[in-house]
Protein backbone atom coordinates (compact mmCIF):
# COMPACT_ATOMS: atom_id res chain seq x y z
CA UNK A 1 0.00 0.00 0.00
CA UNK A 2 1.49 3.21 -1.32
CA UNK A 3 0.75 6.22 1.67
CA UNK A 4 -0.70 9.44 0.13
CA UNK A 5 1.12 12.66 0.50
CA UNK A 6 0.30 16.58 1.11
CA UNK A 7 1.70 16.23 -2.52
CA UNK A 8 -1.35 15.17 -3.91
CA UNK A 9 -2.95 18.24 -3.19
CA UNK A 10 -0.84 20.41 -5.01
CA UNK A 11 -0.64 18.07 -7.98
CA UNK A 12 -4.57 17.96 -8.20
CA UNK A 13 -5.66 21.51 -6.62
CA UNK A 14 -5.04 23.50 -9.88
CA UNK A 15 -4.86 27.42 -9.88
CA UNK A 16 -8.03 28.71 -11.10
CA UNK A 17 -8.14 30.00 -15.02
CA UNK A 18 -9.16 33.84 -15.40
CA UNK A 19 -11.14 32.74 -18.46
CA UNK A 20 -13.71 30.29 -16.61
CA UNK A 21 -16.94 30.62 -14.76
CA UNK A 22 -18.70 28.50 -12.49
CA UNK A 23 -19.87 26.10 -15.42
CA UNK A 24 -16.28 25.48 -15.40
CA UNK A 25 -15.97 23.87 -11.82
CA UNK A 26 -18.71 21.40 -11.91
CA UNK A 27 -22.23 21.18 -11.94
CA UNK A 28 -23.09 18.67 -8.93
CA UNK A 29 -26.72 17.29 -7.64
CA UNK A 30 -26.49 15.72 -4.40
CA UNK A 31 -29.58 13.63 -3.56
CA UNK A 32 -30.27 12.44 0.19
CA UNK A 33 -31.84 13.60 3.80
CA UNK A 34 -35.02 12.26 4.62
CA UNK A 35 -37.12 13.94 7.03
CA UNK A 36 -34.76 12.91 10.04
CA UNK A 37 -31.40 12.80 9.01
CA UNK A 38 -31.63 16.72 6.70
CA UNK A 39 -28.39 17.60 8.42
CA UNK A 40 -26.44 14.77 6.64
CA UNK A 41 -27.67 16.12 3.05
CA UNK A 42 -26.74 19.76 4.19
CA UNK A 43 -23.01 19.51 5.60
CA UNK A 44 -22.50 17.13 2.72
CA UNK A 45 -23.87 20.16 0.41
CA UNK A 46 -22.03 22.71 2.32
CA UNK A 47 -18.55 20.71 1.68
CA UNK A 48 -18.84 20.80 -1.78
CA UNK A 49 -19.38 24.22 -2.22
CA UNK A 50 -16.90 25.07 0.20
CA UNK A 51 -14.58 22.80 -1.56
CA UNK A 52 -15.30 25.14 -4.99
CA UNK A 53 -18.11 23.12 -6.85
CA UNK A 54 -19.27 25.54 -9.54
CA UNK A 55 -22.75 24.95 -9.04
CA UNK A 56 -24.46 22.49 -6.81
CA UNK A 57 -28.34 21.40 -5.94
CA UNK A 58 -29.80 19.18 -3.42
CA UNK A 59 -32.65 17.09 -4.38
CA UNK A 60 -34.12 16.24 -0.27
CA UNK A 61 -37.14 16.01 1.60
CA UNK A 62 -39.18 19.32 1.62
CA UNK A 63 -39.15 19.69 5.27
CA UNK A 64 -34.81 20.03 4.80
CA UNK A 65 -35.81 23.28 2.86
CA UNK A 66 -35.81 26.14 5.40
CA UNK A 67 -32.60 24.55 7.17
CA UNK A 68 -31.04 23.95 4.00
CA UNK A 69 -31.11 27.45 2.89
CA UNK A 70 -30.53 28.85 6.25
CA UNK A 71 -27.41 26.84 6.07
CA UNK A 72 -26.15 26.71 2.26
CA UNK A 73 -27.61 29.48 0.61
CA UNK A 74 -25.41 28.56 -2.24
CA UNK A 75 -27.10 25.64 -2.62
CA UNK A 76 -30.46 25.14 -5.13
CA UNK A 77 -33.48 22.73 -3.87
CA UNK A 78 -35.31 20.26 -5.52
CA UNK A 79 -38.19 18.69 -4.07
CA UNK A 80 -37.11 15.02 -4.24
CA UNK A 81 -40.87 14.19 -4.79
CA UNK A 82 -40.59 16.21 -8.05
CA UNK A 83 -39.81 13.28 -10.20
CA UNK A 84 -39.63 15.43 -13.59
CA UNK A 85 -37.46 17.68 -12.66
CA UNK A 86 -35.19 15.57 -10.60
CA UNK A 87 -34.60 13.35 -13.67
CA UNK A 88 -33.98 16.48 -15.67
CA UNK A 89 -31.37 17.66 -13.30
CA UNK A 90 -29.81 14.22 -13.21
CA UNK A 91 -29.03 14.18 -16.71
CA UNK A 92 -27.40 18.00 -16.71
CA UNK A 93 -24.99 17.78 -14.04
CA UNK A 94 -20.93 16.05 -14.04
CA UNK A 95 -21.61 14.66 -10.76
CA UNK A 96 -24.27 13.01 -8.43
CA UNK A 97 -23.45 12.19 -4.97
CA UNK A 98 -26.39 9.99 -3.64
CA UNK A 99 -27.03 8.86 0.08
CA UNK A 100 -26.53 10.77 2.95
CA UNK A 101 -29.18 10.51 5.53
CA UNK A 102 -31.31 9.09 2.56
CA UNK A 103 -33.15 6.19 4.59
CA UNK A 104 -33.87 2.59 3.35
CA UNK A 105 -37.15 3.43 2.61
CA UNK A 106 -39.99 2.08 -0.24
CA UNK A 107 -39.23 5.83 -1.80
CA UNK A 108 -35.38 6.01 -1.31
CA UNK A 109 -35.42 2.89 -3.30
CA UNK A 110 -37.23 4.28 -6.11
CA UNK A 111 -34.98 7.46 -6.07
CA UNK A 112 -31.85 5.26 -6.31
CA UNK A 113 -33.94 3.45 -9.42
CA UNK A 114 -34.66 6.55 -10.99
CA UNK A 115 -30.83 7.66 -10.83
CA UNK A 116 -30.02 4.31 -11.84
CA UNK A 117 -31.88 4.67 -15.18
CA UNK A 118 -30.95 8.77 -15.81
CA UNK A 119 -27.58 8.37 -15.11
CA UNK A 120 -25.21 8.07 -18.10
CA UNK A 121 -21.61 6.81 -18.93
CA UNK A 122 -20.38 10.81 -19.26
CA UNK A 123 -21.01 11.13 -15.48
CA UNK A 124 -19.60 10.23 -12.07
CA UNK A 125 -21.59 8.96 -9.05
CA UNK A 126 -20.25 9.43 -5.50
CA UNK A 127 -22.42 6.40 -2.87
CA UNK A 128 -22.36 6.91 0.35
CA UNK A 129 -24.21 5.72 3.60
CA UNK A 130 -27.98 4.82 3.01
CA UNK A 131 -27.40 4.18 -1.02
CA UNK A 132 -24.23 1.92 -0.03
CA UNK A 133 -26.52 -0.09 2.26
CA UNK A 134 -29.74 -0.26 0.03
CA UNK A 135 -27.49 -1.88 -2.86
CA UNK A 136 -26.30 -4.03 -0.10
CA UNK A 137 -29.85 -5.28 0.22
CA UNK A 138 -30.31 -5.02 -3.47
CA UNK A 139 -27.45 -5.18 -5.99
CA UNK A 140 -29.75 -4.53 -8.95
CA UNK A 141 -29.99 -0.78 -7.61
CA UNK A 142 -26.25 -0.17 -8.37
CA UNK A 143 -26.17 2.74 -11.00
CA UNK A 144 -24.10 0.60 -13.50
CA UNK A 145 -24.23 3.08 -16.72
CA UNK A 146 -21.99 5.82 -15.08
CA UNK A 147 -18.58 6.46 -15.92
CA UNK A 148 -17.52 6.00 -12.77
CA UNK A 149 -18.69 5.03 -9.37
CA UNK A 150 -16.81 6.05 -5.85
CA UNK A 151 -17.95 4.49 -2.97
CA UNK A 152 -17.22 6.01 0.56
CA UNK A 153 -18.41 2.94 3.08
CA UNK A 154 -17.01 2.73 6.58
CA UNK A 155 -16.27 -0.76 7.69
CA UNK A 156 -19.69 -1.80 8.58
CA UNK A 157 -21.09 -0.27 5.21
CA UNK A 158 -18.34 -1.95 3.48
CA UNK A 159 -19.33 -5.79 5.31
CA UNK A 160 -22.82 -4.91 4.56
CA UNK A 161 -21.74 -5.01 0.59
CA UNK A 162 -18.93 -7.57 0.63
CA UNK A 163 -20.13 -9.59 3.24
CA UNK A 164 -16.52 -9.33 4.21
CA UNK A 165 -16.41 -9.10 8.59
CA UNK A 166 -14.47 -6.21 9.39
CA UNK A 167 -11.28 -8.44 11.03
CA UNK A 168 -11.24 -10.06 7.71
CA UNK A 169 -11.26 -6.40 5.85
CA UNK A 170 -7.65 -6.87 4.67
CA UNK A 171 -6.03 -5.18 1.53
CA UNK A 172 -6.07 -7.99 -0.40
CA UNK A 173 -9.55 -9.41 0.49
CA UNK A 174 -10.53 -5.65 -0.02
CA UNK A 175 -9.06 -5.47 -3.77
CA UNK A 176 -10.37 -8.25 -4.60
CA UNK A 177 -13.57 -8.09 -3.89
CA UNK A 178 -14.04 -4.66 -6.32
CA UNK A 179 -14.67 -6.83 -9.24
CA UNK A 180 -17.82 -7.80 -7.98
CA UNK A 181 -19.46 -4.79 -7.15
CA UNK A 182 -19.06 -2.82 -10.43
CA UNK A 183 -16.39 -2.31 -12.95
CA UNK A 184 -15.34 1.51 -12.75
CA UNK A 185 -15.38 1.25 -9.28
CA UNK A 186 -13.20 3.41 -6.43
CA UNK A 187 -13.48 2.45 -2.91
CA UNK A 188 -13.15 4.83 -0.41
CA UNK A 189 -12.71 2.57 3.14
CA UNK A 190 -13.64 4.65 5.71
CA UNK A 191 -11.35 3.90 9.10
CA UNK A 192 -8.83 5.48 11.10
CA UNK A 193 -6.50 4.58 8.53
CA UNK A 194 -8.62 5.28 5.27
CA UNK A 195 -7.92 3.17 2.53
CA UNK A 196 -8.50 3.77 -1.15
CA UNK A 197 -8.92 0.48 -3.43
CA UNK A 198 -8.99 1.07 -7.73
CA UNK A 199 -8.87 -2.02 -9.62
CA UNK A 200 -5.48 -2.17 -11.42
CA UNK A 201 -4.01 0.42 -9.02
CA UNK A 202 -1.98 -0.05 -5.94
CA UNK A 203 -4.18 1.18 -3.09
CA UNK A 204 -3.40 3.82 -1.17
CA UNK A 205 -3.56 5.12 2.54
CA UNK A 206 -4.18 7.68 4.60
CA UNK A 207 -2.16 8.06 8.08
CA UNK A 208 -2.98 11.48 9.12
CA UNK A 209 -6.77 10.67 10.47
CA UNK A 210 -7.40 12.00 14.33
CA UNK A 211 -10.08 10.42 16.76
CA UNK A 212 -11.05 13.73 16.77
CA UNK A 213 -12.69 12.65 13.96
CA UNK A 214 -15.22 10.46 15.27
CA UNK A 215 -18.24 12.40 15.10
CA UNK A 216 -21.69 12.53 12.99
CA UNK A 217 -21.69 13.78 9.58
CA UNK A 218 -17.65 13.73 9.36
CA UNK A 219 -18.27 11.36 5.95
CA UNK A 220 -21.45 13.16 4.91
CA UNK A 221 -18.46 16.25 4.56
CA UNK A 222 -16.18 13.90 2.62
CA UNK A 223 -18.45 12.54 0.62
CA UNK A 224 -19.34 16.66 -0.66
CA UNK A 225 -15.81 17.15 -0.77
CA UNK A 226 -14.92 13.89 -3.42
CA UNK A 227 -18.40 15.09 -5.76
CA UNK A 228 -16.66 18.94 -6.03
CA UNK A 229 -13.19 17.53 -6.48
CA UNK A 230 -14.17 15.34 -9.11
CA UNK A 231 -16.34 17.81 -11.23
CA UNK A 232 -13.16 20.23 -10.97
CA UNK A 233 -10.22 18.39 -11.55
CA UNK A 234 -11.33 14.73 -13.38
CA UNK A 235 -12.47 11.68 -12.04
CA UNK A 236 -8.88 9.99 -11.42
CA UNK A 237 -7.98 8.40 -8.44
CA UNK A 238 -5.31 11.17 -7.86
CA UNK A 239 -8.55 13.52 -7.45
CA UNK A 240 -9.72 11.29 -4.85
CA UNK A 241 -6.36 10.58 -2.83
CA UNK A 242 -6.26 14.72 -2.63
CA UNK A 243 -10.17 15.00 -1.29
CA UNK A 244 -9.24 12.03 1.07
CA UNK A 245 -5.89 13.22 2.33
CA UNK A 246 -7.42 17.39 2.46
CA UNK A 247 -10.70 16.41 4.16
CA UNK A 248 -8.25 14.33 7.41
CA UNK A 249 -5.74 17.15 7.04
CA UNK A 250 -7.67 20.02 7.97
CA UNK A 251 -8.97 17.69 10.31
CA UNK A 252 -5.78 17.05 11.93
CA UNK A 253 -4.62 20.68 12.03
CA UNK A 254 -7.76 21.51 14.11
CA UNK A 255 -7.69 18.70 16.33
CA UNK A 256 -4.66 20.50 17.85
CA UNK A 257 -6.47 23.19 19.27
CA UNK A 258 -9.94 21.14 19.44
CA UNK A 259 -11.00 17.60 21.12
CA UNK A 260 -14.07 17.28 19.03
CA UNK A 261 -13.75 18.54 15.12
CA UNK A 262 -17.41 19.50 14.08
CA UNK A 263 -17.56 18.76 10.16
CA UNK A 264 -19.29 22.22 9.88
CA UNK A 265 -15.65 23.72 11.51
CA UNK A 266 -13.48 21.44 8.93
CA UNK A 267 -15.99 22.66 6.00
CA UNK A 268 -15.30 26.60 7.17
CA UNK A 269 -11.74 25.95 6.98
CA UNK A 270 -11.57 24.35 3.20
CA UNK A 271 -11.22 26.89 0.88
CA UNK A 272 -8.68 28.53 2.90
CA UNK A 273 -6.70 25.26 2.71
CA UNK A 274 -7.70 24.63 -0.97
CA UNK A 275 -5.89 27.82 -1.36
CA UNK A 276 -2.49 27.41 0.43
CA UNK A 277 -1.83 24.04 -1.16
CA UNK A 278 -3.07 24.78 -4.72
CA UNK A 279 -0.57 25.13 -7.33
CA UNK A 280 0.53 28.81 -7.67
N1 LIG B 1 -26.84 14.76 11.13
C1 LIG B 1 -27.31 13.76 10.35
O1 LIG B 1 -28.36 13.88 9.71
C2 LIG B 1 -26.54 12.50 10.25
C3 LIG B 1 -27.06 11.44 9.54
N2 LIG B 1 -26.38 10.30 9.33
C4 LIG B 1 -27.03 9.27 8.51
O2 LIG B 1 -27.44 8.23 9.34
C5 LIG B 1 -27.66 7.08 8.55
C6 LIG B 1 -27.00 5.88 9.22
O3 LIG B 1 -25.57 5.96 9.11
P1 LIG B 1 -24.58 5.51 10.28
O4 LIG B 1 -23.24 5.45 9.70
O5 LIG B 1 -24.78 6.39 11.45
O6 LIG B 1 -25.14 4.09 10.71
P2 LIG B 1 -24.62 2.62 10.34
O7 LIG B 1 -24.40 2.42 8.90
O8 LIG B 1 -25.53 1.67 11.01
O9 LIG B 1 -23.15 2.55 11.00
C7 LIG B 1 -22.93 2.70 12.35
C8 LIG B 1 -22.67 1.33 12.97
O10 LIG B 1 -21.45 0.83 12.48
C9 LIG B 1 -20.56 0.52 13.55
N3 LIG B 1 -19.16 0.76 13.15
C10 LIG B 1 -18.12 -0.10 13.28
N4 LIG B 1 -17.02 0.35 12.73
C11 LIG B 1 -17.33 1.56 12.24
C12 LIG B 1 -16.58 2.51 11.54
N5 LIG B 1 -15.29 2.37 11.24
N6 LIG B 1 -17.21 3.65 11.17
C13 LIG B 1 -18.52 3.86 11.45
N7 LIG B 1 -19.28 2.96 12.10
C14 LIG B 1 -18.68 1.81 12.49
C15 LIG B 1 -21.07 1.29 14.70
O11 LIG B 1 -20.70 0.54 15.79
P3 LIG B 1 -21.07 0.83 17.36
O12 LIG B 1 -21.61 2.22 17.43
O13 LIG B 1 -22.06 -0.21 17.65
O14 LIG B 1 -19.77 0.66 18.02
C16 LIG B 1 -22.57 1.37 14.44
O15 LIG B 1 -23.20 0.19 14.90
C17 LIG B 1 -27.04 7.39 7.17
O16 LIG B 1 -28.07 7.78 6.27
C18 LIG B 1 -26.17 8.57 7.46
O17 LIG B 1 -25.94 9.37 6.32
C19 LIG B 1 -25.02 10.12 9.81
O18 LIG B 1 -24.20 10.45 8.73
C20 LIG B 1 -24.74 10.98 11.03
C21 LIG B 1 -25.18 12.40 10.88
N1 LIG C 1 -10.57 7.27 14.96
C1 LIG C 1 -10.54 7.83 13.76
N2 LIG C 1 -9.36 8.15 13.18
C2 LIG C 1 -9.32 8.73 11.97
N3 LIG C 1 -10.42 9.02 11.22
C3 LIG C 1 -11.61 8.71 11.74
C4 LIG C 1 -11.74 8.11 13.02
N4 LIG C 1 -13.05 7.92 13.25
C5 LIG C 1 -13.72 8.38 12.18
N5 LIG C 1 -12.84 8.86 11.26
C6 LIG C 1 -13.19 9.40 9.93
O1 LIG C 1 -14.43 10.12 10.02
C7 LIG C 1 -15.28 9.78 8.93
C8 LIG C 1 -16.52 9.06 9.46
O2 LIG C 1 -17.35 8.70 8.39
P1 LIG C 1 -18.78 8.05 8.64
O3 LIG C 1 -18.68 6.93 9.60
O4 LIG C 1 -19.40 7.80 7.32
O5 LIG C 1 -19.53 9.29 9.38
P2 LIG C 1 -21.00 9.88 9.19
O6 LIG C 1 -21.83 8.84 8.49
O7 LIG C 1 -21.48 10.14 10.59
O8 LIG C 1 -20.89 11.13 8.40
C9 LIG C 1 -14.43 8.93 7.97
O9 LIG C 1 -13.75 9.75 7.04
C10 LIG C 1 -13.42 8.27 8.93
O10 LIG C 1 -12.23 7.90 8.29
MG1 LIG D 1 -21.46 7.83 6.81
Amino acid sequence: MEEITIDSLTQTIKKRESHSHKGSYGRLLLIGGNYNYGGAITMAAKAAIYAGAGLVSVATHSINLPALHANVPEAMFVDWRDQNTLVQLIQQVDVVVLGPGLGQDDYAKKLMTLVKESISHNQTIVLDADALNNIAKNTSLTPRNAKKIIMTPHQVEWQRLTGLKVQFQDEKSNQTYLQYIAKNLTVVLKSEKTAIFEREHEPHFIDIGTPAMATGGMGDTLSGIIGAFVGQFGETAETVYAAVYLHSFIANHLSRSNYVVLPSKLIEEIPHFMSRYSQK
